[in-house]
């Protein structure tokens, strides 16, 4: 009997046929990656499959050193770049072939210059328009930049008249005038690369370290161009050497570059980057009265600003961050603390690639562009902490033999019958096999959201939240909503811990960035990824602490913190007549949270939802609060949620703040007025 392929399987070999890799090279490579992530097909499904192509073109050139001799590779017809199937038509750089396509006279010659099939140069301009291969006669490859300036001491030129510069020796003269979209076909020979007058180049030489076996230079004319010559002096040595395919090269390092350091951008680019070091290059060198900085210590400037992490290149804040001048860089060599200046003025960027102190499974960054932000004040927490007095008692005899599933297996999900921890949520299981909250079960927590007043509440006979106001005469509850909750599946449960019905206990695993927002929000929270309606992306974390604690936490700082971060865990204050007052809790993120703490409000059409779900405790006095999207977000949307605020609610001890939130439905009818006090008490 023929065993059926899982067809997994299948779509891991089609995905790299598609990308030109016979099945015969597949196959060890994926066996082993099986094997390593031990059948996690996540892991190597990822990005379009990027991990195993990443896979097989390292053990295709590992062959290739060990063996010392060159594996004729199956022809790549597409590189993956993100994505497996990525249009090869797309591609910003063109080879050699390319060339034989322009006209004779239009084929770049320095003087003396033989072409030669192995090399090519490439040139972009600040438009990011123009691009070009041409040979050159050594392993080196050369880039071009030709930016337009028209600053005073940076002469502004069209690119028709760029090659008519007296003193720049090293651009060739085309014969012909080149039509506006054309690039311009400028072929440098590193070895005549020399400086011009005016801005001496930056070169590493070849005996820098032992191993640094290459040269870097780096050279601008007069007009504002920036050459920058590789030359790798080992590729001399090797009789077999041949010069690889410079597209190749160029996807090969991004993919490597993107996954060394953690680059999220989809559309990073090395051309980009290189790009970016030429024009910061030229600004340096444009600022006569910074010469001696570019002299001393622009080499470790620039290798900081690259090496940092900020904007990825291809972004939009990278082309705004070309305008800006380094001045100073700053920071221990893992702290990514960056000093930019802009013309006239000091700026600070500060960025951490971990705001999570690596207490995350996954890293977060922080990023404030502006430098006009102090750095959030508070200590990082993955999960909720007591603070002093709330009771919240875990233990295995506190859990019935009915409240979780001792007899369950493997995957409650895959069982034809709902789990005891499906019954208490409600007698299904909230989530889908791809770990997504359930169409239905999202419906209604967004319409519970939506239309509170329509949905049923509890009444307190003696509320926390009135008796903390006023301990003598406390006044009226206003009600709870009924919540809809998840059970999850936990330490009593006889699941693995792959279980469908554990969700927000694996934690955060989306890529997320803390921002600072520019409609004076303060910092908010926003997507690096797409992310599918009805995704988890993280839980609001923070102290547990009384409701009175709270209340007396408040009272003590006088409402001076300029964002405060309580949210009530009220789901169950009304089923019992009088609650205890260490049962009455609540969750404050303001000195020890988690990404929750920074994301924003929006009224009504917010793209989170708020979700309570239970792990460990029975009852429903403490429970976790789960962020879920509401619909499918995309890469760079920032995260919000409706805290539910009564904007018109003057006597709530805790004033609400003018709302920024841009909706069309915004209630806050005060938001022309002068500013409110800051702070809020989160439902
Ligand atoms: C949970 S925090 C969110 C993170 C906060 N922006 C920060 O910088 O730490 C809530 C506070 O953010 C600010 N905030 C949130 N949403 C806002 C909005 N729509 N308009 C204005 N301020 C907002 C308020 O100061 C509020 O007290």
């Amino acid at each position: 009997m023929s065993r059926e392929r899982d067809p997994r399987v299948t779509k891991a070999f089609s995905a790299m046929r598609s990308i030109g890799i016979a099945p015969d090279i597949v196959k060890p490579v994926l066996k082993h990656l099986l094997k390593l992530y031990d059948k996690n097909w996540e892991l190597i499904e990822e990005d379009n499959y990027r991990t195993l192509a990443d896979a097989i073109f390292e053990s295709e050139s590992d062959k290739v050193v060990d063996k010392n001799v060159v594996v004729e590779p199956e022809p790549l017809a597409k590189k993956p770049h993100g994505a497996a199937a990525e249009d090869q038509g797309s591609s910003t750089l063109d080879n050699c072939s390319r060339i034989r396509d322009l006209e004779e006279g239009d084929i770049p010659h320095s003087s003396g210059q033989k072409l030669a099939e192995s090399c090519q140069s490439v040139s972009v301009n600040t438009r990011g328009e123009n691009l070009v291969s041409a040979n050159t006669t050594d392993d080196s490859c050369i880039v071009v930049v030709d930016q337009e300036r028209d600053e005073p001491g940076v002469l502004h030129k069209r690119r028709k008249e760029v090659h008519e510069i007296p003193g720049d020796r090293n651009v060739t003269k085309p014969e012909k005038e080149l039509p506006l979209n054309h690039p311009p076909l400028l072929a440098l020979p590193s070895s005549n690369i020399s400086p011009d007058e005016r801005n001496q180049p930056v070169s590493l030489p070849s005996n820098y370290g032992d191993s640094l076996q290459y040269t870097f230079d780096l050279a601008s004319s007069r007009c504002g161009q920036v050459k920058i010559c590789l030359r790798y002096n080992h590729a001399n040595g090797q009789p077999d050497f041949q010069s690889p395919n410079l597209e190749a090269v160029l996807k090969f390092a991004e993919d490597r570059c993107t996954r060394a350091y953690r680059i999220l951008c989809p559309n990073f680019s090395l051309l980009q980057l290189v790009k970016e070091l030429c024009e910061i290059y030229l600004e340096l060198g444009a600022e006569s009265a910074n010469r001696s900085l570019m002299n001393k210590s622009s080499s470790v400037c620039l290798d900081r600003t690259i090496g940092s992490s900020r904007e990825p290149p291809g972004t939009a804040n990278a082309e705004r961050n070309i305008n800006r001048r380094v001045r100073n860089c700053s920071g221990s060599s893992n702290s990514l603390s960056l000093a930019v200046g802009g013309r006239n003025k000091r700026r600070k960027v500060y960025q951490s690639d971990d705001m999570t102190n690596g207490t995350e499974k996954v890293k977060i960054s922080l990023l404030d562009e502006t430098g006009r932000e102090q750095l959030p004040n508070f200590v990082y927490i993955p999960e909720n902490i007591v603070y002093q007095s709330a009771y919240i008692h875990v233990s295995l005899a506190r859990i019935a033999d009915d409240e979780c599933c001792a007899s369950c297996k493997g995957d409650c999900l895959s069982s034809s019958l709902p789990c005891a921890c499906a019954r208490e949520t409600g007698g299904e299981f909230a989530y889908t096999p791809e770990g997504l909250l359930r169409k239905e079960f999202l419906e209604t927590c967004i319409s519970m959201n939506a239309e509170p007043q329509k949905h049923q509440h509890y009444y307190c006979q003696d509320c926390p939240l009135e008796r903390a106001k006023s301990r003598h005469k406390p006044t009226k509850c206003r009600g709870h909503l009924v919540k809809k909750f998840i059970k999850e599946c936990w330490r009593k449960c006889r699941c693995n811990m792959k279980c469908g019905n554990r969700v927000v206990q694996r934690g955060i695993t989306r890529k997320l960035q803390v921002f600072l927002t520019n409609e004076g929000k303060g910092w908010g929270l926003r997507a690096l990824e797409d992310i599918p309606g009805g995704a988890f992306v993280c839980e609001y974390v923070g102290e547990i602490l009384t409701n009175t604690e709270l209340y007396e936490r408040n009272e003590q700082n006088g409402g001076k913190d300029r964002h405060t971060y309580p949210v009530l865990l009220d789901a169950d204050w009304g089923s019992e007549s009088v609650l205890k007052d260490e049962e009455a809790l609540c969750l404050d993120a303001t000195y020890y949270g988690n990404v929750a703490r920074f994301i924003n409000h929006r009224c009504y059409d917010a793209n989170l939802i708020e979700v309570p779900v239970q792990v460990e405790a029975p009852d429903h006095h403490y429970y976790h609060i789960a962020f879920f999207t509401k619909k499918e977000i995309k890469a760079f949307e920032e995260l919000t949620w409706d805290y539910g605020i009564d904007f018109e609610d003057h006597n709530h001890p805790i004033k609400a703040f003018l709302c920024c939130c841009g909706s069309p439905y915004c209630r806050d009818t005060d938001n022309n007025k002068p500013k409110r006090a800051k702070g809020i008490a989160i439902r």
